[in-house]
């Protein structure tokens, strides 16, 4: 194929069913695909002011959601629908380089890495601008432990906040519940032909989820009415896992703080929008998050930061306590409680499993590289050892035991100096919300 395109996008507002098309085209014909997202409807029909700011955030979906197609034969041609200004095609260079640099550098393909999209000539019309930052905000919730930090803090800190998730599952729906907060949801249904696709050979990788869930959610926002889409995206989500060819590989990229600032600049000037999003937790370590979620203990039934189950096919009931995730979840939380809480949370004792100890040297720099996951550094990972070393209820179990032995002296004295539980870094918060975290310390 040579060229990827977007032939068409359109929405039904007595539904909020929005239609994305896609093509894949070259010598031997061309691949068509339609991807399906349903929106939640307001219970007044939208005014045409909201109308209009609503389709430039769908006209930014449109361009983004096109990296799951993109990637079943990765073409040299990106060729986009319409005019866009700097900042809409910084974003969208960016999610089919950056966002997919891991798929690039599995599959071998340099030339993703280098991608420049074909921007049709014009000029765009400025948009009108809408200001709904006094407004409620909408919290993502993915059903893990850090978007039940953000849901928290908001509420106790008085925001009123909306849950809301693209596709809930029976995680998510549990956790909503929990929170006792009437939630919204919206649907996204991939076109199955990409399944045919992948199951015939077709290439396949990693995409820049976020981005998508991210642009939905800030849809959702408009057309209900309501104010800044609020995600739980973590400081270490900005860092690589490894370089190839002078180019940063990182698995978390649409987390991470580059991310979250330009997808805030293309929704200032393609939609007019002054306070989109950003992410709460920015300033955060995945460490810290985990000892702010140990103070809340409403959701420990439901909660499921482990990816097997949101597969799309056959999910995982909750956590399947053999991948990176678990082990770093279970590692972070740990240390900040009882033993037998953490093991009720995960439904068994990963740290008691040595079948677990070859996983947990990759996530202490021991073996290999940070592996392709959501998980926090090197550093962080240490800084957990060393304080379950410490106390009387881990310090015996097998695979603490074994590790403390494993991790090289100079890890010791880095995780010794460590600022993990230091905010710091760049981060997007609006001024209203700074002391939002407070609530939970
Ligand atoms: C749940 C999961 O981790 N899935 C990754 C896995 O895909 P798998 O085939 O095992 O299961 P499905 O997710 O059901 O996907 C089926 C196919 O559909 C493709 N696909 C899925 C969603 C989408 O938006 N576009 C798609 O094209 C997918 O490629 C499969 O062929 O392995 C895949 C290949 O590496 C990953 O792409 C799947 O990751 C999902 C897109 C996903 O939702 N992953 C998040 C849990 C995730 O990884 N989040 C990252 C943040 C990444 C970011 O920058 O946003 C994190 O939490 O670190
Ligand atoms: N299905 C979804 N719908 C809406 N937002 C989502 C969805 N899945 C994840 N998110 C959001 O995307 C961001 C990254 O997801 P991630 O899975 O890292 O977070 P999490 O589920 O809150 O916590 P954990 O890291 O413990 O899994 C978070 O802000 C999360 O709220």
């Amino acid at each position: 194929m040579d060229a990827f395109t977007f032939p068409s996008y359109s929405i039904d507002l007595a539904t909020g069913e929005a239609l994305f098309d896609y093509a894949l085209t070259g010598p031997d014909g061309e691949q068509r695909f339609t991807e399906v997202i349903t929106l939640p409807l307001p219970a007044e029909p939208p005014s045409d002011a909201t109308v209009a700011t609503l389709g430039r955030v769908l006209e930014l979906l449109h361009v983004v959601a096109g990296v799951s197609y993109y990637k079943a034969a990765a073409p040299a041609r990106l060729v986009l629908p319409a005019p866009l200004g700097a900042a809409a095609v910084e974003l969208v260079t960016a999610v089919y380089t950056k966002g997919l640099a891991e798929y690039a550098y599995r599959n071998r393909l340099p030339h993703v890495l280098e991608l420049r999209p074909e921007v049709p000539a014009g000029s765009v019309e400025p948009a009108a601008p809408l200001d709904n930052s006094d407004r409620r905000p909408l919290s993502a919730v993915g059903g893990g432990k850090d978007s039940i930090v953000s849901l928290e803090a908001l509420r106790r800190a008085g925001f009123d906040p909306v849950p809301f998730s693209v596709n809930p599952n029976h995680v998510i729906v549990a956790v909503n519940e929990a929170s006792g907060l009437p939630a919204l949801a919206a649907r996204r249904r991939i076109d199955p032909v990409l399944f045919d696709l992948n199951a015939a050979g077709a290439l396949n990788g990693h995409i820049p989820v976020t981005a998508i869930n991210s642009l939905i959610a800030v849809a959702t926002a408009v057309l209900n009415g309501l104010g800044p889409v609020v995600m739980s995206n973590e400081r270490s989500a900005s860092d690589p896992n490894l370089v190839w060819d002078g180019h940063e590989i990182n698995h978390q990229w649409s987390k991470g703080v580059e991310a979250e600032g330009l997808l805030r600049a293309a929704l200032a000037e393609h939609a007019g929008l002054t306070e989109p999003y950003f992410s709460l937790l920015r300033s955060l370590s995945e460490l810290h998050i985990a000892r702010l979620f140990a103070t809340i203990d409403r959701y420990d039934d439901v909660v499921t930061s482990c990816n097997a189950a949101f597969k799309l096919r056959d999910a995982s009931e909750r956590w399947c306590r053999n991948c990176p995730k678990c082990r770093f979840v279970f590692l972070a939380m740990a240390p900040f409680m009882p033993r037998e809480r953490v093991v009720h949370i995960f439904g068994g004792d990963m740290l008691a499993d040595e079948t677990q100890i070859p996983g947990y040297r990759e996530l202490l720099g021991v073996d290999g590289h940070k592996p392709f996951e959501c998980v926090g550094e090197v550093e962080e990972s240490v800084v957990a050892l060393s304080l379950l070393a410490e106390q009387d209820q881990w310090r015996d179990a097998p695979v603490v035991r074994s590790l403390v032995d494993a991790v090289p002296e100079t890890a010791w004295a880095t995780a010794a100096r460590s600022d993990v539980f230091t905010p710091g870094g760049p981060n997007h918060i609006p001024a209203p919300y700074t002391k939002t975290l407070t609530t939970l310390t």
